[in-house]
């Protein structure tokens, strides 16, 4: 399943947040969604994933989910939103729980999803027993658990120390890896953006607007830290944002 989005322009009250965004999110690619606080990233995000509807433009999905998938639209969000008192594989399970699975099937969804995000041996752990990284791969799993058509992430990595997003960086390009799965990831990170996205789009402050489709054509599993390739992209980006990103943080200081 592809979307498209056309025209999509959303507003609340008076205030606009975007503008006329056309994008293609095709299957199987990640698409890193990048731009200066507050120009509609988040707003964005919810709108592709039916949350709300856009109040001009159209979000459109075009073809079938992929086999086996239970939604076909999933978020991941930066508080990893677990259930506090179900384990590792409660907090999984609950995703499955609204469908028609036997138990064999919903047993085999989560020995898959677990082994994938290497949490096979903390199916028994409480969220309160694990660190803010292995919440996060709690929180990755239970998307895959669904077989989303796409994963909607929300500034995923941010809640997390410089060492241990490196780590799930490396995980999550390990997991396209072996599986590619679509999705649409939002950061404020360009580091992120550059490791993960087959392709970067830029926003302007808002109302946010389509100034940059940055297209990266190196694999995923190439893309070390310290790449001169993937450093000259950042600098771009960063020289794209700059300007933009000063002028918004002058406008959360005025109000
Ligand atoms: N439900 C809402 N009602 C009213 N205003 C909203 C709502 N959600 C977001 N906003 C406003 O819309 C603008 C865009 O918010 P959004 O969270 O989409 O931006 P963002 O780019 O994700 O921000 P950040 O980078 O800071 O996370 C902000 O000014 C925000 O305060």
């Amino acid at each position: 399943m592809e979307l498209t989005l056309e025209k999509v322009t959303h507003r609340y009250g008076d205030m606009p947040v975007l503008q006329d965004i056309d994008l293609r999110i095709p299957t199987g690619e990640i698409l890193c969604i990048v731009g200066p606080s507050g120009c509609g990233k988040s707003t964005l995000l919810r709108l592709i994933g039916g949350l709300e509807r856009p109040d001009e433009g159209r979000v459109l999905q075009d073809g079938a989910p992929p086999p086996g998938c239970l939604n076909p639209l999933t978020y991941v969000f930066q508080d990893f939103a677990l259930l506090p008192w179900r384990s590792v594989g409660g907090n999984v399970t609950l995703v499955l729980e609204d469908h028609r699975l036997d138990g064999d099937e919903r047993a085999a969804i989560i020995d898959d999803v677990l082994a994938r995000t290497n949490l096979s041996a903390f199916r028994n752990a409480l969220p309160r027993q694990l660190s803010g990284g292995m919440k996060q791969r709690v929180a990755i799993a239970r998307a895959l658990a669904v077989n989303p058509a796409v994963m909607l992430l929300d500034e995923p990595l941010s809640a997390l120390d410089a060492q241990t997003r490196e780590l799930l960086m490396e995980d999550l390009v390990g997991l396209w890896a072996r599986q590619p799965f679509t999705a649409v990831y939002v950061t404020h990170n360009l580091a992120e953006a550059v490791r993960l996205g087959h392709r970067v789009a830029v926003l302007s402050r808002r109302p946010g607007r389509l100034r940059e489709m940055l297209e990266i054509d190196m694999p995923l599993d190439e893309r070390g830290v310290g790449d001169a390739r993937l450093d000259s992209v950042q600098q771009h980006l960063w020289h794209l944002m700059k300007d933009e990103a000063m002028a918004a943080d002058q406008e959360l200081l005025d109000v």
